[in-house]
């Protein structure tokens, strides 16, 4: 689990699974509701009910520190207006300015039921729940990968980026994208090909951009891959690339230097480990590390939710704002306990 920015409070921590449950699924199984209805989620909820949903478990979770306060609409516009100048008058072309939430949580919330509801609304996301003394509590259904490799040595990473909501019963390869989303998913594009570069690399596949589905949202998705079989040369391109990315225009802006320092200067607060990364490393020879996002962090009595969207010059204030809500309602399901209309119920 690792920070956005690494600094005294916020560390980067390796976390021995106590509990390790491997899938062994067909490429065809992976795919919508089959996962739910698969006989290897059947085991691994039982395996996660009678582990870990238990009242000594799943009551006492990790509180970090936090004198985290929910931000104003009016103080997110008002940011969101400064990026846009700043981008007007500096090199900068996209800064990705973020925002928090709180809301309080349900009477007998239990973080593994919430786990459980995330990996049944979105059976394609990666769904964690990470809980340790140093760290907090964080639940989250990311949608975007960092860095992956699998066990057949195939390295993979995408660029994420440009949002819109997904209208009930919409195709989602019809959806239209304004100027401004292609823009900005091509930022990200030109960054992981100018991490390629620095590196040398030259032999990679890139496909898309494409529309893909992120729960209640769509984003447009760009994927590289590497086959590292014919790439002797690069044998750390994994851990290479992960620290090349990170952060990614995706998250922070571009060029990175020029966005890390505005969002240091005027976000305001402490993104801890949102936007961050997190995933399995080298667990039977496979690593897949995601981005922190559509993530909550859960305090006592209430969970602090995080989100962020990718300013332009051409970004409307407003629109970012809803935006963020919408991002931040991926992650509010973990927080009901009644099933949910059969609308939401899209996967990622
Ligand atoms: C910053 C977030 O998401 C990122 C920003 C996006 C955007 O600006 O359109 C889309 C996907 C993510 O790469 C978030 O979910 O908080």
């Amino acid at each position: 689990m690792h920070p956005f920015s690494v600094s005294g409070k916020n560390l980067a921590y390796f976390l021995k699974a106590d509990l390790l449950f491997e899938a062994d699924l067909k490429a065809e199984e992976i795919s919508g509701d089959n996962l739910t209805d698969s006989k290897f989620a059947e085991e691994f909820l039982s395996t996660l009910k009678t582990e870990l949903l238990t009242p000594e478990t799943d009551s006492n979770w990790h509180v970090a520190d936090s004198d985290i306060q929910a931000t104003s609409r009016s103080d997110f516009e008002a940011l969101v207006e400064n990026a846009i100048l700043f981008i007007k008058k500096s090199e900068a072309e996209k800064i990705v300015p973020s925002r928090t939430a709180q809301q309080p949580l349900p009477p007998h919330f239990s973080p593994v039921a919430g786990f459980i509801n995330l990996t049944q609304q979105y059976p394609l996301a990666f769904v964690s729940l990470v809980s340790a003394s140093k760290i907090g509590t964080w639940l989250g259904a990311s949608p975007e990968i960092l860095v992956q490799k699998d066990r057949h040595n195939i390295f993979k990473t995408m660029a994420l980026a440009g949002t819109q909501k997904l209208v009930s019963g919409q195709n989602a390869a019809d959806a239209i994208w304004r100027q401004k989303e292609i823009e900005e998913q091509s930022m990200v594009v030109r960054y992981i090909i100018s991490c390629f570069k620095k590196i040398r690399l030259r032999e990679y596949v890139e496909t898309g951009p494409r529309t893909a589905v992120a729960g209640n949202l769509l984003h447009l998705r760009s994927d590289f891959c590497v086959n590292l079989n014919e790439q002797p040369d690069f044998p750390t391109l994994t851990s290479d690339m992960l620290h090349l990315l990170h952060p990614t225009s995706a998250v922070c802006g571009q060029p990175k230097a020029a966005a890390l320092d505005f969002l240091h200067e005027h976000e305001n607060y402490d993104r801890k480990y949102y936007s961050g990364y997190l995933g399995p490393v080298n667990v039977n020879a496979e690593t897949a590390i995601f981005v922190n996002l559509r993530c909550l962090e859960l305090q006592k009595n209430e969970a602090i939710l995080y989100a962020g969207a990718g300013v332009t010059q051409d970004s409307d204030p407003q629109k970012e704002w809803l935006e963020t809500e919408l991002k931040m309602q991926t992650v509010a399901k973990a927080l009901q306990i009644l099933p949910l209309p059969d609308d939401t119920a899209t996967g990622y």
